[in-house]
Order: structure tokens, then C-alpha cells, then sequence
């Protein structure tokens, strides 16, 4: 807990990355634990914050004096950080390095995501924060630079590995697909994928009772702090999330399963890339719904 935290003020919170898909909802989720900075590229919300400008965080964290540090922002483009690494690195890896640096300095915490595709998807069971990260594609090499560093900063950090985010807003697989069943009379959609679909709000809400039991003093991050898995319940493969898309959505689409061989992408993505929530509900004692609940929830906003 800061000094103003404990003489009474509302906890100032630091957004970075407000207007993508998990930021946006971050922006009113956390809104009811303290005064929200809401910093993002183009400044919609509040500050701008450009991660690629050198200099750019270490000011907005010094004015800004938060007591915790949220971090939504990343380079999210999977195939395009295949000829884009040096981009792709500075804003997944070194900047968040920068961030724990920063908090490390204030003493406050930090809150950063991170992805399933620091796995290669070949290990045949749902992954544990204690398997080996074996990324097979740049966007994964550097979201796992960016788990060490903020590991390594000193910082007081948790790194929730989610995955499959989608949500009402960005660019995202419910997104597309819902588009893709207006423009097209069929599709095809690789079968031999899997993993576990996570709605941005679910993802959204849990972080904020997590952080709010972090800002209140009541849990340690000196003890419960570092990396956990925090995805949706359960296992699809992403053609049986399209056809879950598909019959809530009414369209009279054809959808056909194809196997990874048949879709020519420049990024390889892991096979099986499911993680196990088990320490994140062992340690917060909050489960999240079945992928299948989330999505249901999140289709009644868009009806
Ligand atoms: N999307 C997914 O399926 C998954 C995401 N994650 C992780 O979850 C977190 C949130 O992802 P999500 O909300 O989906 O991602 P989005 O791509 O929706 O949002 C990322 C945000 O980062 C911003 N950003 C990009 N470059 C910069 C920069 N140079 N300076 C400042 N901001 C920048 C983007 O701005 P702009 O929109 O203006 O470009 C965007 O608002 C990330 O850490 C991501 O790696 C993990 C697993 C799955
Ligand atoms: C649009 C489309 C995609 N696909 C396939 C391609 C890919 O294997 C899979 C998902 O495609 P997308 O490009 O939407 O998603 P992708 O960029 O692979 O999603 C990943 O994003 C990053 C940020 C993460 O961290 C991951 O957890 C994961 O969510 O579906 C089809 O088979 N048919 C289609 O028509």
C-alpha cells in the first residue's frame, strides 16, 4: 500500500493500452477501485502514451505517481510481427522491462498480460506455469522477453498468460467471424487448433478483484506474486467457436473444418495451447466461467 493509499486517498491507477479490446474494459472496470489514468496511443481516454517514443513512459509515470500500473498494451498483430520484430520487440519486451523498472522505483504494483503462444502447443495436456516456454512465432518469443524482464525488473508484478481474447470491440476472432458470416456463403476454419476462448470483460472484472485485494494490502505480492495462467474454462478448437458464433448468429453460412496445412498464414500458431488455471484459483480462490458462458454473455450485448 503507498503512503496515499494509507492516508486515505483513492488509489491512482495507470492504464496503459485503454483503447484495445482488454483496455477498453479495464478503463470502466477499474473505475469502481480508484481514479483511473487511461493512457493510450492516440489519447482517447486521457494521456497518449507511444511506447516506441524513448523517454515517453519514464515521463508519464513520474507525473502521474500511480499506485499500480496496468498494462493492456501490446503489439497483438500475429503475422505481421513475423517482418516486424524489431517493432513487435520493443513494445512487448523492452517496454515492459521499462514499466517494471518504473514501479520497481515507486514501489507499486505492477499488472501485465501476457499469451498462450509463448508455447510451441506440442506438449499434449493443458500447460502450467512451470512447463518451459517453447514459443514457435515472433509475437510469442516477444511476449515471453516481456514476462523476463518485468520478472527480472524488480518490480512487484503479476503476469496473467490468457488466451483467444475476444469481446464486443477490437479486432478479434468473434469479431471477424460475425462479418465473415454476412459477406461470405462459406468458410472454412482450422479444426486442429485448441484452446480456451477468454471474454475481455471476464478478464477485465477478475483482474479488478484481484487488484483491489492487492491495493487494500490484503494480498502480498512479495508472496503471491509472478506468473499465472488466467484463460476461459474449458477447450475448443477455433472451428468450434466459429460454429458456436455461427448458431447464435442465425446465418445461414456453410462452415467447413480444415486442417492448419490448408490455411496459409505467415506466423505458425501452437496446435494445443491450452493452459491450466489451477494456480490462479488456488491462490485467488476466483474461477472463471466456461468459455461457452462468456461467449453467451458477450453475444446479448451484440443482439
Ligand atoms: N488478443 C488476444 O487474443 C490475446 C491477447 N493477449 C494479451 O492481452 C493483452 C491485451 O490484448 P488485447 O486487448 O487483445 O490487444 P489489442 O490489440 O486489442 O490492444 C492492444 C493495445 O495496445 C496498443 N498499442 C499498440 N502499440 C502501442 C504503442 N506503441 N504504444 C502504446 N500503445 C500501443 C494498441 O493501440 P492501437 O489499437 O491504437 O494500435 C491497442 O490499443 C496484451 O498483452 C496481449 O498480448 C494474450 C492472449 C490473447
Ligand atoms: C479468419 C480465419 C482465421 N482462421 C484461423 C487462423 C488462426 O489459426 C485462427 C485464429 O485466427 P486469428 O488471426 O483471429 O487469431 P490469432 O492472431 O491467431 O489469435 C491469437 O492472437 C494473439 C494476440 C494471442 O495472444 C493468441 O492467444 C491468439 O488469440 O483461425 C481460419 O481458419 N479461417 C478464417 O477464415
Amino acid at each position: 500500500m503507498t503512503d496515499r493509499i494509507l492516508a486515505g486517498a483513492r488509489p491512482r491507477l495507470l492504464l496503459i493500452g485503454a483503447n484495445g479490446q482488454v483496455g477498453w474494459e479495464l478503463r470502466r472496470t477499474l473505475a469502481c477501485l480508484g481514479d483511473v489514468v487511461a493512457a493510450s496511443l492516440e489519447g482517447e481516454y486521457g494521456p497518449v502514451i507511444d511506447l516506441l517514443d524513448a523517454g515517453a513512459l519514464t515521463r508519464l509515470v513520474r507525473e502521474t505517481k500511480p499506485d499500480a500500473i496496468i498494462n493492456a498494451a501490446a503489439y497483438t498483430a500475429v503475422d505481421k510481427a513475423e517482418t516486424d520484430r524489431e517493432t513487435a520487440r520493443r513494445i512487448n519486451a523492452d517496454a515492459v522491462g521499462e514499466m517494471g523498472g518504473l514501479a520497481a522505483e515507486l514501489g507499486v504494483p505492477v499488472i501485465h498480460y501476457s499469451t498462450d503462444f509463448v508455447y510451441s502447443g506440442t506438449i499434449g495436456r493443458a500447460y502450467t506455469e512451470d512447463d518451459t516456454p517453447d514459443p514457435i512465432n515472433v509475437y510469442g518469443e516477444t511476449k515471453l522477453g516481456g514476462e523476463r524482464a518485468l520478472l527480472e525488473s524488480g518490480a512487484k508484478a503479476l503476469i496473467f498468460r490468457t488466451s483467444w481474447v475476444y469481446g464486443a470491440r477490437g479486432a478479434n476472432f468473434l469479431l471477424t467471424m460475425r462479418r465473415l458470416f454476412q459477406e461470405r456463403d462459406e468458410l472454412r476454419v482450422v479444426d486442429d487448433q485448441i484452446g480456451s476462448p477468454t471474454w475481455s470483460r471476464m478478464l477485465a472484472e477478475i483482474t479488478a478483484q484481484v487488484l483491489y485485494r492487492v491495493i487494500r494490502g490484503d494480498l502480498d505480492l512479495d508472496e503471491v506474486g509472478g506468473l499465472y495462467n488466467l484463460t476461459g474454462a474449458g477447450e475448443v478448437s477455433w472451428y468450434g467457436f466459429a460454429r458456436a458464433i455461427l448458431e447464435a448468429s442465425g446465418s445461414a453460412s456453410k462452415l467447413l473444418p480444415i486442417p492448419s496445412s490448408e490455411y496459409q498464414a505467415p506466423a505458425k500458431r501452437p496446435m494445443f495451447s491450452v493452459l491450466s488455471n489451477r494456480r490462479f484459483e488456488e491462490t485467488f480462490g476466483l474461477a472463471t466461467p466456461d468459455w461457452r458462458v462468456s461467449l453467451a454473455q458477450c453475444l446479448e450485448e451484440l443482439t
